[in-house]
Parts: structure tokens; sequence; C-alpha cells
């Protein structure tokens, strides 16, 4: 038997569409393998009763596949469904790592990036690896279709996760097939100031190199009291404020002195708007850890 812990984590990080990614010290996905002859899955915690537990609809089922290794799994939701939290990219590394173990495959950490990602294809559509980098190997990440880079950085996050459910299938259908040539430079500028400041671990770098003209506005279409969560984490002292992952959740960079009151400036926010939140204080952490084998 193998457990492994893989943390929640935050794609795009504004300026790096399907590129950046960063671990997030919690919440995570306890996922518990055992070997067997057919592979059965069991979900509980944060958001089990949306999730499938047939192999072939679970992110996970690709892992197995990919990596012949049929397995008896358990997995605790810490990361809920539907949150822009990379929650169907946690199991799927939480899987990987555990199977990659179990059956003593000998993949490397990065090795089993694409693997893992085959799950996000199951649930979205596309196999993009910016979650299931940073759950797999920590830190903040930069996935290309020829590699994973993956840097430690000591910066403080907030993460605002509203009651609400938005499907990554669904908002990936909202991001325009074009940009223009002076948001294709304003884009690149900030993706490198924010890469910038994620290796000097500079809060305020970071957050000056979050802002995305693309994509980002239509996500925050679909996401009731964005641009009144995202003023008042500025007002309260964030540096950068964007949708985490393909939303709804929120994050916010700032100073860790600064942590507490925008997290409580996020959630009046979302509260002034009707809707109900809650708020993680994290900052970026590491990978997938093996609890117990
Ligand atoms: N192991 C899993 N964990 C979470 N969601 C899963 C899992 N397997 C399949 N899913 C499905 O994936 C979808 C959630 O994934 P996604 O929309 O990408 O949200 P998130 O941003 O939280 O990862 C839901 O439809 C859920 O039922
Ligand atoms: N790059 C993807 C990231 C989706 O992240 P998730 O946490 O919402 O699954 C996208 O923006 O579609």
């Amino acid at each position: 038997m193998v457990t492994v812990r893989a943390p929640a984590t935050s794609a795009n990080l504004g300026s790096g569409f399907d590129v950046f990614g960063a671990a997030l010290t919690r919440p995570a996905d306890v996922v518990t393998v055992e070997k067997a002859a057919e592979t059965t899955i069991e979900v509980t915690g944060a958001g089990a009763q949306y999730i499938p537990e047939d192999p072939e609809k679970n992110t996970v089922g690709a892992v197995v596949d990919a990596l012949d290794a049929p397995a008896r799994i358990h997995i605790d939701k810490g990361v809920r469904p539907a949150s822009g939290l990379g929650s169907s990219a946690a199991s799927a590394a939480g899987a990987a790592v555990a199977l990659n173990r179990l059956y003593d495959r000998g993949r490397s950490r990065s090795e089993l990036v694409p693997i893992a990602a085959e799950g996000e294809a199951v649930v979205s559509g596309v196999a993009h690896s910016d979650n299931v980098a940073p759950s797999i190997l920590g830190g903040f990440t930069v996935t290309t279709s020829e590699a994973t880079h993956a840097v430690d950085a000591a910066v403080p996050l907030v993460v605002c996760l509203p009651d609400v459910a938005v499907s990554t299938r669904d908002a990936r259908r909202v991001v325009p097939d074009t940009a223009s040539m002076d948001d294709l430079v304003e884009t690149v500028g900030n993706a490198a100031t924010l890469a910038v400041g994620m290796c000097r671990s500079d809060p305020d770098l970071v957050g000056a190199g979050m802002n995305d003209p693309v994509v980002t506005p239509e996500r925050a279409r679909l996401i009731t009291g964005y641009d009144e969560v995202r003023v008042a984490a500025f007002e309260a002292g964030a540096s950068g404020v964007t949708v985490s992952g393909a939303g709804p959740a929120i994050i916010a960079v700032c100073r860790e002195d600064r942590r507490r009151g925008v997290a409580a400036a996020m959630l009046d926010a979302f509260s002034e708007a009707g809707i109900d939140a809650r708020a993680y204080q994290t900052k970026i952490g590491k990978g997938s850890t093996v609890l117990e084998e």
C-alpha cells in the first residue's frame, strides 16, 4: 500500500495561460493505492458526490492505464472539484506518484508529469500539464510541450473559493481564438516579470506580472463578484489578483503581513455580492509527498 498527499495548485497565474502553475501548501488530496487484479476507485471528502468512481471517467483511471498499474484506489478529496484549484489534477498527480512506487515503475517525477496530464484530457478535453506539474514537482512551474521547469519560491498567497462551480471544460470555451500583437507584447512582458519575481521570491514583482489582457477578462465574467473582490484585495494590500486556473477561485499575491487582511477583504466582497466563500491563506509549497508505504 502507498499513500501520497498531492497538493492543490493554481494554474495560469494570469499571464501564463496553460504554462505557469504553482503548488499550494493547502488544501490537498490524499490518494491511497493497493495492488489489485482490477481497478476500483472510492472517493470521499470535499465534493465527493460530484466525482465519478468509474475508472473511465475519473482522472486517475488514465494514470492507471498509462502506468499499467491496476489498483484499489481511495481518494480523500481535500480539493473540491470545479474549483480552479487543480482538483482533478491533484488526484491524477497523487495517483501517478503512488502507482509509480507501488509497481516500481522507475519513472522520474518529471516523467510522471505527461502521464498525470492524460487524466486532465479525460475531464477538460485537453492534456494541459500546468496543474499536474506543480502538484507533482512542487514550487512554481513553467510547462511547455517540450519540458517542465520548476523553481522553489517563497511567495505568500490568498486563494478565495466561492461556493459556486465552474468546470474547466466550460471555461475553456470562452478562451479567445486570437490575440492582437499589442496584447501579445503586454502578456510576454508580464509573464517574464512574473517569472523573475518567482526566482527572487518577490511578491511585488510576481503581482506586477499577473495581468493578462486576453483570457482572464473573459473568464472573470463567469465569476459573480470578481471585479469587487479584485478591488478589495488590492485595497487590502495585494500586489496582484487574478482568476485561479479556470476559476471560480480567485488568487491574490501579497506580502506575508498583509495576508490575513487580504483574505478578510476578499471574503467580505464575495459576501456583499451574495456569495458564500472560503479563503485559504497559503503560499507556494512542495509537490506530492509519500505519507506511507
Ligand atoms: N479525481 C477527480 N477529482 C476531481 N474531479 C474529478 C476527478 N475525476 C474526474 N473529475 C471530474 O472533473 C471535473 C472537475 O475538474 P475541473 O473542471 O478541471 O475542475 P478543477 O479546476 O477543480 O480541477 C468534475 O466534473 C469532476 O467530476
Ligand atoms: N490552463 C488551464 C488550467 C485549468 O485549471 P483548473 O484548476 O481550473 O482545472 C485552463 O486555464 O483552462
